[in-house]
């Protein structure tokens, strides 16, 4: 537990985020053993190879459209009906001059043909199509491979499986898939003052959010997320879960006690267990962060101010935490350049990382801060939906500076 409230001063120790970010990528090393997955369980995994295309897609040239598939050579004259090609049922057979066939969208345009017509510009009479507009040579038509030539790189290495990459194997006709394994993240927290959810409070006590949020974040990466529950403020607790866990596991997590109060162990065990990076940055909300090592682990303290837990670990813990799963850079989050429409508030010294919402504006989207910006005042975390970030040396910015600006939505 801390003994005192944040100040907002330049502290010549404490690491820049540029600086802490490069640090913690420069250490964060991709996974590389790998396992075979039925495609349906390998949501969020990361491809530990390229995928190729066995064959092109289409591998057929097919209809886009619902119509009659003709020779354009024939002009605007009205056609004979001669069969029909289906998806699934081709036509079987030639299509001379002066011929048509019915077709349906996705089913194999016959090799005499070279246009659709939708049927929208049709008039059919018995077994004459007639044309209601001229006819435009080479339409409706989904040539062999638009969309991938036979050996192209459909998802490159790295990639993790979304459900559009879900898809794009499923029209490749992968059923099984070779993945990276799951990164294996260990977290818990500390805090005398913690209790579990569901049981009463007594006072002093609050309930141990930062675990939830923690584990809802890191299960939202796709990482196996390894709950090693709520110590309390007890050194020897603390270090041998400490000294347990990073033997295990790929990442260690822990929230609180990373402070200069009297019950802030973090920083000391990190220092006698294993190895010390950094433990204070110039940014808020978060100045007490630790990142270093713990046995086979990347060990990461984050402060226990619960908005300061979930800032931290947008900003730092996913990108290492995405770099270490195998994924392909970019490992942080995209930026926009976006006008505020409110003064924002703000002290020089740290980079802040304000919790803002989006709204539009007389020329598209602006930005706003949201309200409350306390590290304590979980909701405004909730509310948000984006990160403004601004600047160290900045201070208070009037309504319409451009603002950076990372949507949440996609960070993790
Ligand atoms: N003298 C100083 N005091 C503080 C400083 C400082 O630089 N000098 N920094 C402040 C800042 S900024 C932060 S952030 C906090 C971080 O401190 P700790 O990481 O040591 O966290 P705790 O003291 O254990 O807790 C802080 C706060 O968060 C609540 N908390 C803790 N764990 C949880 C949890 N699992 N779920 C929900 N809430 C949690 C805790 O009760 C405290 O209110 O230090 C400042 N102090
Ligand atoms: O400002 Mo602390 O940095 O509340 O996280």
């Amino acid at each position: 537990m801390a003994v005192c409230c944040e100040d907002n001063e330049h502290d010549p120790r404490a690491k820049s985020v540029e600086e802490a970010l490069e640090i913690i990528l420069g250490a964060s090393v991709p996974l590389s053993e790998s396992e075979w997955l039925a495609l349906d369980t390998a949501l969020d995994r990361v491809l530990a190879r390229d995928q190729v295309a066995a064959s092109p897609i289409p591998a057929w040239p097919n209809s886009a459209m619902d119509g009659y598939a003709l020779r354009s050579s024939d002009g605007d004259t009205p056609r004979q009906v001669v069969g029909s090609s289906f998806a699934g049922h081709p036509y079987v057979g030639s299509v001379a001059p002066g011929q048509a066939i019915r077709i349906m969208t996705g089913a194999i345009v016959p090799e005499d043909c070279d246009t659709v017509v939708p049927q929208e510009q049709t008039q059919r009479d018995g077994e004459t199509v007639h044309f209601t507009s001229s006819i435009r040579a080479g339409a409706n038509i989904r040539g062999i491979g638009d969309d991938l030539a036979q050996r192209e790189v459909a998802l490159p290495a790295g990639t993790q499986l979304r459900p559009s990459q879900i898809g794009v194997l499923a029209s490749l006709g992968v059923a099984e898939v070779e993945v990276l394994r799951r990164l294996r993240v260990a977290f818990f927290s500390t805090g005398d003052e913690l209790r579990a959810v569901g049981g009463t409070l007594r006072a002093g006590e609050i309930y141990d959010s930062n675990r939830h949020s923690l584990l809802a974040l890191l299960r939202r990466l796709g990482c196996e997320a390894i709950d090693l529950g709520r110590l309390p403020d007890d050194p020897e607790r603390i270090g041998n879960t400490l000294r347990h866990a990073g033997a295990t596991a790929d990442v260690l997590i822990t929230s609180g006690g990373v402070s200069v109060g009297e019950a802030d162990y973090i920083a000391e065990l990190l220092q006698s267990l294993g190895s010390v990076q950094f433990w204070k940055m110039n940014m808020k909300p978060g100045r007490p962060l630790a990142f270093g090592r713990i046995g086979q682990a990347d060990f990461f303290g984050l402060p226990g101010n619960p908005v300061s837990t979930i800032v931290t670990f947008y900003q730092f813990v996913a990108p290492a935490l995405r770099k270490r799963m195998g994924c392909r850079a970019p490992w942080t989050a995209p930026r926009l350049r976006l006008p505020c429409a409110t003064p924002i508030k703000k002290k020089p010294g740290r980079t802040d990382y304000q919790r803002g919402r989006l709204l539009p504006g007389p020329d598209g989207l602006q930005v706003a801060p949201v309200k409350t910006q306390s590290s304590h005042i979980l909701t405004g975390m909730a509310q948000a939906e984006c990160f403004l970030v601004i600047p160290a040396e900045s201070g208070d910015l009037p309504a319409g500076t451009m603002v950076d600006v990372q949507l949440l939505e996609g960070m993790v």
